[in-house]
C-alpha cells in the first residue's frame, strides 16, 4: 500500500482539499466586495502584503496537480526535491509522501507567511513524514540560497510568480540531465517561461496553467 493512500495522509489530504475550496470560495466573497481600485491595488502590491492578506487561504494545488507531482517524483525514483511555496502543505504532503515510497530522501520547503508555516509542520507531523521534510521559513530567495544538496532531482515552484526565475537561478546550477521542474500558475510567470522556452536545455509541456520541463 503506498503512503498516498494510507491512513493518516489520505483522509488528512480529504480534509485538506475541502477546507481549500471553502477557503477560495470565502476569498472570491471577499473580493466580490472590492471596488475595482481596490483589487488593482491588491494586484500590484508586493507579494509579502499580498500573501499575508490572504494567509488564511489555502491556495493549494489541485488534486490533479498534486497526483502529478506524486506520480514525477515516485517514476523518476527523485531522493532530493525543492518546492517553493508550501502553504498549507498539500503539495508538500504530496512530494514527502513520494519520497517516502520511493524508500527516502529529502524535500526542502519553503514558506514566509509563519502561520502558515506552524499548519504545514503540524500537517506533516500528522502525516509522520516529518523525517523526510525540511521547512525553510522565511523569503525563499534567502532560504534557497544557502545549503541545497549537490543535486536536486526536481523542483517545484508555487511561491510568488515574481519569483520564480530568481528561485530558478538559485536551484539551476544543481539541476542534472533528467531534473524536473513543475511550475504552477506558469501563466502569470511570463519571464520564467520564457527563459526556459529559450535557454535550450529543457523539453517542456504546459497543461492548462502548468509546465512541465525536462533538464535534457
Ligand atoms: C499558491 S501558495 C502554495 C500552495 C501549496 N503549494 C499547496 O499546494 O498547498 C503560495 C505560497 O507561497 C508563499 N510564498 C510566496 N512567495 C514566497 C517567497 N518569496 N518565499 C517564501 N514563501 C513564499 C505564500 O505565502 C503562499 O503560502
Amino acid at each position: 500500500m503506498n503512503t498516498l493512500s494510507s491512513t493518516p495522509l489520505a483522509p488528512l489530504l480529504d480534509q485538506l482539499f475541502a477546507d481549500s475550496d471553502s477557503s477560495k470560495s470565502a476569498l472570491m466573497q471577499r473580493m466580490s466586495h472590492l471596488t475595482e481600485d481596490e483589487k488593482q491595488k491588491l494586484r500590484t502590491s508586493d507579494p509579502f502584503t499580498l500573501y499575508s492578506l490572504v494567509k488564511d487561504v489555502h491556495l493549494a494545488v489541485s488534486r490533479a496537480t498534486a497526483n502529478l507531482l506524486y506520480i514525477l517524483a515516485r517514476n523518476h525514483g527523485m531522493k532530493s526535491i525543492v518546492e517553493f511555496g508550501a502553504s498549507f502543505g498539500v503539495s508538500t504532503l504530496h512530494l514527502a509522501a513520494a519520497l517516502k515510497d520511493n524508500g527516502g530522501g529529502v524535500l526542502i520547503t519553503s514558506e514566509f507567511e509563519p502561520s502558515k508555516v506552524a499548519r504545514v509542520r503540524a500537517n506533516i507531523e500528522q502525516a509522520n513524514l516529518s523525517t523526510y521534510v525540511d521547512i525553510r521559513e522565511g523569503d525563499a530567495l534567502h532560504t534557497l540560497a544557502t545549503d541545497l544538496p549537490d543535486t536536486v532531482d526536481m523542483l517545484f515552484l508555487d511561491g510568488a510568480k515574481q519569483h520564480y526565475k530568481p528561485v530558478l537561478s538559485l536551484v539551476e546550477s544543481r539541476l542534472r540531465e533528467g531534473s524536473i521542474i513543475v511550475a504552477d500558475n506558469v501563466n502569470d510567470a511570463p519571464d520564467f517561461a520564457d527563459y526556459i522556452h529559450k535557454s535550450g536545455r529543457f523539453v517542456s509541456a504546459r497543461f492548462d496553467d502548468v509546465e512541465v520541463s525536462l533538464l535534457v
